[in-house]
């Protein structure tokens, strides 16, 4: 065995389905790599992660094997690379395997197949890719690698394998979505696998949104049972790691170690990612909102400025008879601190064509819920025939207690393309609009300072859609409701159980019965990044027809 190696950890953002550019990036990531022996991509750099039903297309394996053969070939001198690529073997008819390729001296050296295929939250892996077979280490000049593809971390006997097969180390390429507290559980089997097997240990992280997923990158070196040194969150990045042969025994040395945020600059900086790469990613690059004076849209704002820049991001006012003055010089003040371009269009003509057409169906009724939500899909429609018109791409602002109990209107405040607080709890947007106006992310693009005024946190929030109206005439106050829907969502706790905190069982009964209900309001929603341990997406799989109330 040689007595050093070096190896570089590149935490990069593909795009699922873009292999050429793909295939460019990991290029660009060992060219700058310089010295290193050997560069360590994510989990399936070259498609992109996940692929989802891509995969089931013989056509989409085929491409992306041919472009991992062209990567390889690319490697004639220099360092060798780990991509990861769908793979099947010659002859072999079912469905590919989740691979990690060793790519060296200009050929595909080895092949990792992932053992453990998770389908569980947001993964289905079973569904498109086939387990692969007990590991074998892959001899790398003079070394033996025991890569590990992701969720095969999890377990103790993979690692205990590869290290049976001669392992000189774990190197485990991830795509690994961020969710709250995930730092403690990819800490702890990291940890816990170095220490079981006495290897030093390297976790790779992919970074970037993917649809709902926001993937953190964070990649970080172990050996033993200590932290070497750790990337960066949420932006690209290639560090080198030296393993070092001493007194018989492998150690990594120190490298850079960058600092893990606070709770509301991580959650902040998810959403951003999320929202700024399916914005881009889709093609688009504005964005277009009804500014209301509220916190939501505010929120959403300054997210959208610090993703896309103020001069992406077009604001609209859509004051209707309800409207306080109050709300309009919020909206103004706001948008102003922000930098972005500012429309006001009164929905009053609209309100009143809608009631005139409606008159006859409607006679001997009394004005009610409908005539508030055709305020609010008036906006809706504006908002879309903008985005229609000037190609850019509507952001809704429904946080998550709003999408639980359906407190929206569906085709009207619900239309969107991207929901950046689909996840985030009322009492999180709080939090979030005051951490926003403390700090600034480095790499964001807005403005620094109170970029959300104190007016607009201060007040208690209202639809506006009809007279004094507020939310709280409805809902609990925001603390209460979000701590019951933490119950209900997060925990799958019972009526019984959560009234027992402290709670009415009536209302924890009534909050219920309205999440329930709302499923169908749900799944006709816009995708918004998935932030939480449990986000109304693939994480909360329940029927709409359901009269289980128990
Ligand atoms: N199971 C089901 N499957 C499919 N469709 C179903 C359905 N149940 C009802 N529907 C349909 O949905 C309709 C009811 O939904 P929808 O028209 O949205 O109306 P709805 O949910 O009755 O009212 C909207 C609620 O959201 C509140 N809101 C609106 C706007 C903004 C805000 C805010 O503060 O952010 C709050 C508003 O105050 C009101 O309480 C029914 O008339 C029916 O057409
Ligand atoms: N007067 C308005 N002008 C522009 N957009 C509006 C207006 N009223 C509502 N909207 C849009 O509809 C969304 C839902 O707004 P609403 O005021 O009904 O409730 P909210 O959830 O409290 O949101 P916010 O805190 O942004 O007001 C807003 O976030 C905004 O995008
Ligand atoms: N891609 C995967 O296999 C991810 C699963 C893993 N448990 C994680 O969330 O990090």
């Amino acid at each position: 065995m040689p007595e050093r190696l070096r190896i570089a950890l590149a935490q990069l953002n593909p795009v699922v389905g873009d292999l050429s550019g793909n295939a460019a990036k990991i290029l660009d990531a060992r060219a700058e790599a310089g010295d290193a022996d050997l560069v360590v991509t994510p989990e399936l750099s070259v498609s992109g992660y996940p692929p989802e039903d891509l995969v089931l297309r013989p056509s989409y394996v085929d491409a992306c094997m041919k472009a991992a053969a062209a990567l390889a070939q690319k490697t004639v001198d220099g360092p060798g690379v780990i991509v990861g690529c769908p793979w099947k073997d010659d002859g072999h008819a079912d469905r590919p395997y989740n691979a990690a390729l060793l790519l060296d001296r200009g050929k595909v050296a080895g092949v990792a197949r992932k053992v453990h295929l998770p389908n569980y939250g947001p993964f289905d892996e079973p569904r498109t890719f086939a387990a692969g077979p007990s590991p074998q280490a892959l001899k790398f000049r003079g070394w033996q690698l025991g890569l590990m593809v992701c969720e095969d971390m999890w377990f103790p006997h993979v690692s205990r394998r590869l290290k049976e097969a001669g392992a000189d180390m774990l190197i485990a390429p991830h795509g690994s979505p961020f969710r709250r507290n995930v730092k403690r559980e990819r800490r702890d089997h990291a940890e816990a696998r170095s220490l079981e097997t006495g290897l030093p240990l390297f976790f790779v992280n992919q970074v970037g949104g993917q649809d709902e997923l926001v993937f953190d990158g964070g990649s970080f070196a172990v050996s033993a049972g200590r932290v070497r040194g750790q990337l960066p969150l949420f932006v690209e990045k290639v560090q080198g790691f030296d393993i070092v042969k001493d007194d018989g025994s492998l150690q990594v040395s120190r490298s850079e170690y960058a600092d893990w945020p606070e709770d509301e600059a991580l959650v902040y900086e998810a959403v951003l990612v999320g929202t700024r790469d399916y914005v881009l990613k889709s093609g688009f690059r504005q964005v277009v909102l009804g500014l209301s004076g509220g916190i939501d849209s505010a929120l959403v704002a300054a997210i959208a400025v610090d993703a896309l820049g103020a001069a992406n991001v077009h604001c609209v006012r859509l004051p209707s008879r309800y409207t306080s003055e109050a709300s309009m010089t919020d909206a103004e003040a706001c948008a102003k601190a922000l930098g972005t371009r500012l429309d006001t269009i009164p929905i009053e003509p609209g309100v009143e064509a809608m009631t005139g057409m409606l008159a006859g169906i409607f006679a001997g009724r009394q004005p009610g819920l409908a005539e508030e939500n055709i305020q609010s899909r008036l906006r809706g429609t504006a908002l879309m025939a903008i985005s229609n018109k000037l190609g850019s791409m509507m952001l809704t602002t429904g946080n998550k207690s709003e999408m639980a109990v359906g407190y929206a209107t569906l085709y009207g405040d619900m239309n969107g393309g991207y929901n950046p607080l689909k996840d985030v709890y009322k009492v999180d947007v709080f939090r979030l609009a005051r951490w926003r106006n403390a700090n600034k992310p480095d790499w964001a693009l807005g403005p620094g300072g109170e970029v959300i005024p104190e007016a607009i946190i201060a007040k208690p929030p209202s639809a506006e859609l009809r007279e004094d109206q507020k939310d709280e005439d409805s809902l609990p106050p925001y603390e209460v409701l979000d701590a019951i829907l933490h119950g209900l969502v997060e925990e799958e706790a019972s009526v019984d159980a959560i009234a027992s905190r402290g709670f009415d069982e009536e209302l924890v009964r009534r909050i219920q019965t309205m999440l329930f209900r709302a499923e169908y309001k749900r799944r006709q929603s816009a995708p918004g990044p998935k932030v939480s341990t449990r986000y109304f997406g693939r994480d909360r799989r329940y029927p709409i027809v359901n009269r289980f109330t128990g």
